[in-house]
């Protein structure tokens, strides 16, 4: 097992990139601890992937360093530097039986046939392979093959990480929550770095201690499942994690004080009478709003709540009320702007309501990035 150090790396796909968008990683830096859970969250095209085979060997990076416990491996062979890795499809012997195919990847390393032959055993029962053990490979389901892949990534002692590419894409639904809570479980017993690739939050966060965000190539926040929820570092965070995702409204800051900007004064704005908010309303923010000019205000639904009989707050128009099972969420118009909040079970909602946001779980940012904290 290993520290894994990414330092400035960029990697562009193309010969003599120039410009930002050449880039496929722009200046990542990341230390993934030894025997941590790791999620690799973000959209489609973010640059997950490259980042994950430039760790393996895969891809050398562009520029930047590639340091297992402090030691530069970026010109290391994917042979020479330790890593398993389990892709989106299954890599498997189709005319291997299950038995062999998980004894492979321990054989080809010299591996004594009495502690492969427990090993195997072990990885075999942990995944509930035991009673195909004996068949090929070749007849056996979609979901099957899929979980020969993890068990030749789990199967090695030796390594310093697994890599999971989206692993789960192509096992059934209901089979695939099985399967995340048993790599959590393997990863407590196992205690080896794992890096868990998806684009899929719920994934994301059921599986990682650590949850690494990525946005057009940069990460964008890496914290616990809490953290990205409670204090997104980024617009991208608040709005890609949570359901529905973080309110954002834009906001001017003057001489400390923080204003939402309704946009009720523009000449497009249709509002009925009801919905109009005259000027602009000041907000408590919990974080710094030093230096004057254009921000946003990003508050999550959860930390939006209706205003007391008298108590005062940010005139709202009410536009719907939707119950998706877990939540019923309002969606209400302030100005031009959308603003969801949760709320209550059997809870009136009026057409006009007054909408109060928790100041300490409100948040300024600027130019995306939360105002004040380092980066
Ligand atoms: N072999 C390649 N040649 C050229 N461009 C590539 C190559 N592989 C990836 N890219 C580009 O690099 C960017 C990042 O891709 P990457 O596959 O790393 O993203 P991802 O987050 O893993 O996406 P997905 O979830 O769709 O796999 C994308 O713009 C993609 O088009």
């Amino acid at each position: 097992m290993a520290r894994i150090t990414l330092e400035t790396l960029r990697h562009a796909y193309m010969r003599n990139p120039r410009a930002r968008e050449d880039f496929a990683l722009h200046s990542v830096d990341i230390e993934w601890e030894d025997g941590g859970a790791y999620a690799l969250l973000g959209p489609s095209g973010c640059g997950k992937t490259t980042l994950l085979n430039i760790i393996s060997g895969l891809l050398r990076p562009s520029e930047g360093r590639v340091l297992f416990d402090g030691e530069d491996v970026t010109r290391r062979r994917p042979d020479q530097r330790n890593i398993a890795q389990v892709f989106q499809f299954p890599v498997i012997y189709d005319t291997m039986t299950v038995r062999e195919n998980l004894a492979f990847p321990l054989r080809n390393r010299g591996v004594a046939e009495a502690d492969i032959a427990a090993r195997v055993a072990e990885i075999g029962t942990m995944l509930e392979l035991d009673d195909m053990m004996d068949s090929r490979a070749a007849g056996l389901t979609a979901d099957s093959k899929q979980k020969i892949s993890l068990g030749r990534g789990l199967v090695r002692q030796d390594v310093a990480a697994i890599l999971f590419d989206e692993p789960l894409t192509v096992i059934d639904p209901h089979l695939k929550w099985k399967l995340r809570s048993k790599l959590r479980e393997l990863h407590q017993r196992l205690r080896v770095t794992m890096i868990y690739v998806t684009h899929d939050q719920t994934e994301a966060l059921t599986f990682a201690d650590q949850v690494v965000v990525m946005s057009a190539g940069e990460i964008v926040q890496l914290g616990t499942p809490e953290a990205l929820f409670e204090r997104p570092h980024h617009t991208f965070v608040g709005h890609f994690i949570g359901s529905p995702g973080m309110n954002l409204l834009p906001a001017r800051v003057a001489g400390g004080r923080v204003t939402i900007e309704t946009g009720a004064g523009d000449p497009g704005h249709q509002a009925g009478a009801a919905t109009e908010v005259v000027g602009d309303t000041a907000i408590a923010v919990a974080n710094p709003a030093a230096g004057d000019g254009p921000a946003e205000i990003g508050v999550r639904p959860e930390f939006v709540r209706l205003a007391g009989e008298g108590e005062p707050g940010l005139q709202a128009a009410l536009v719907k009320v939707s119950d998706t099972g877990r939540h019923r969420i309002a969606e209400t118009r302030v100005g031009r702007h959308t603003v969801r909040l949760l709320v209550a079970e059997g809870q009136g909602v009026p057409e006009a309501p007054r909408l109060v946001l928790d100041p300490a779980r409100t948040f300024l940012y600027r130019d995306g990035w939360l105002a004040g904290e380092a980066r």
